[in-house]
């Protein structure tokens, strides 16, 4: 196969080097993982500080989470673990739900509000005291000047115009969404759509994070990707960090977010490999092809994009867990074991139970900016998961394509 891409950078020793995950601390992590100049202080002012306020100064700011799905609602317990401890916020999270009645009569808001658990998509968990379900969306953002984005994709563009003149001017945003919309004009990542429509800044956050292991508070790392403002980098850092959720941040929006969105499409190739029993070897080469592919589609698109980034959380970590663990591989799976006959629209609804697979669509929106431009030949990968989901190739195309 000649993919036509350009040459890969060596290896770094620093990964190769680095010591096992159980035979060091986390803070001794932080000194390893992160070169200096992309660490973060904390200005003294960390989560592990024990003061419990309940001041509720003008000068602090207020945070809503916009979204509650399975990511959702654990970004709101992540958050609110750490308000109710920095003095710089207020402790209240107000978490926007997409009201539902459930199967008792019961509606989803007024149910996580009375047990502090979103029963639907993330049972079992407390959420802390001090988050709040809002269904009202208007009601959610009024206060807020730290808004933080993580529905499903295909949704923000008409949350974003029900928001229009309904936030603080001073706001301030981040997305965890993973996923682009494509336009007339050209793609346009999520976090672009967000300050487009509402005209404030927008970080993105993303990471090897599948949020049930991180409900359970086990070890994982995300990254911030800023565009110039370190200073608000920073305090979505303090925000979000905690002992089992290590933040970093690096100064490159468009790189971190197109890791988070396309390592999708490569985790829906993995899921076939898995379906159709292929082996370990075959879905490495997956991944391999995968992240060439990310690289390459990020740079033509953003020459801004920095090699390093692939490295972060956001690259090559993410690309890892999603494809052993994810729902877009496991769903992909199903997929794939079925002979292609059962829809991706049919098997998310079974599998995941009102949470959203990205990666089909994702796939569908890769594929019309690649036939757009004249580069599906470049993209194999990419181009044959869009196929075989639509059902223009088998399952088996997924490695047929890579041995012509
Ligand atoms: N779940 C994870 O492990 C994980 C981890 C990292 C990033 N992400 C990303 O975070 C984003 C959100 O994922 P999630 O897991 O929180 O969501 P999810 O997959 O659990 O999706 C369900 C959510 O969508 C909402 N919804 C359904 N219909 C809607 C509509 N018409 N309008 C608005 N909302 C509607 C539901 O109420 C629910 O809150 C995605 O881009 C995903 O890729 C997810
Ligand atoms: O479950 P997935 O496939 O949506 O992936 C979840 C997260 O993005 C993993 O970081």
């Amino acid at each position: 196969m000649n993919l036509h891409l350009p040459p890969q950078p060596p290896p770094s020793s620093l990964y190769s080097s680095l010591p096992s995950l159980f035979r060091i601390t986390t803070t001794l992590l932080s000194l390893f993982l992160m070169a200096p100049s992309e660490q973060v202080p904390l200005d003294g002012e960390t989560a592990s500080d024990s003061n419990v306020t309940l001041d509720e100064s003008p000068n602090k700011s207020r945070v809503t989470v916009v979204g509650s799905g399975n990511w959702g609602s654990v970004a709101a317990k992540l958050i609110a673990s750490n308000t109710i401890k920095l003095t710089s916020f207020h402790d209240e999270v107000r978490m926007w739900v997409f009201e539902e009645v459930l199967p008792s009569g019961e509606k989803l808001s007024e149910v996580i509000n009375k047990t502090n658990e979103n029963v639907k998509y993330l049972p079992g968990i407390k959420l802390g005291k001090n988050v709040v379900a809002v269904p009202d969306l208007e009601h959610a953002v009024r206060d807020a000047n730290m808004l933080v984005f993580v529905t499903p994709h295909q949704f923000m563009e008409g949350i974003c115009k029900r928001l229009i003149g309904k936030i603080r001017e001073n706001a301030e945003a981040i997305s965890l969404i993973k996923g682009m919309e494509v336009k007339m004009e050209g793609p346009c990542m999520i976090s672009s759509l967000i300050t487009q429509q509402l005209g404030i800044n927008c970080c993105v956050l993303m990471g090897a994070n599948i949020a049930n292991e991180i409900a359970v508070e086990k070890f994982s790392e995300a990254t911030v990707g800023y565009r110039e403002n370190r200073e608000i980098a920073e305090k979505w850092v303090r925000l979000f960090n905690t002992s089992y959720f290590m933040v970093s941040a690096v100064q490159d929006v468009e790189g971190v977010e197109l890791c988070g969105t396309l390592k999708n499409v490569v985790a829906i190739a993995a899921g076939f490999v898995d379906g159709l029993e292929m082996g370990n070897n075959t879905k490495a080469a997956i991944m391999r092809i995968g992240l060439r592919e990310m690289k390459a589609f990020s740079k033509l698109l953003f020459s801004s994009v920095k090699d390093s980034t692939f490295f972060e959380s956001c690259g090559v970590a993410d690309l890892i867990t999603t494809c052993l663990g994810g729902r877009n591989r496991k769903c992909a799976e199903a997929f794939a074991r079925n002979g292609g006959k059962r829809s991706f629209d049919e098997l998310e609804a079974e599998i995941l139970q009102g949470q959203k697979l990205q990666g089909v669509s994702t796939a569908k929106e890769v594929y019309e900016v690649l036939s757009h431009r004249g580069w599906l030949e470049l993209f194999p990968l990419f181009t044959t998961v869009h196929e075989i989901c639509i059902g223009r190739l088998p399952p088996t195309a997924i490695v047929e394509y890579s041995q012509s």
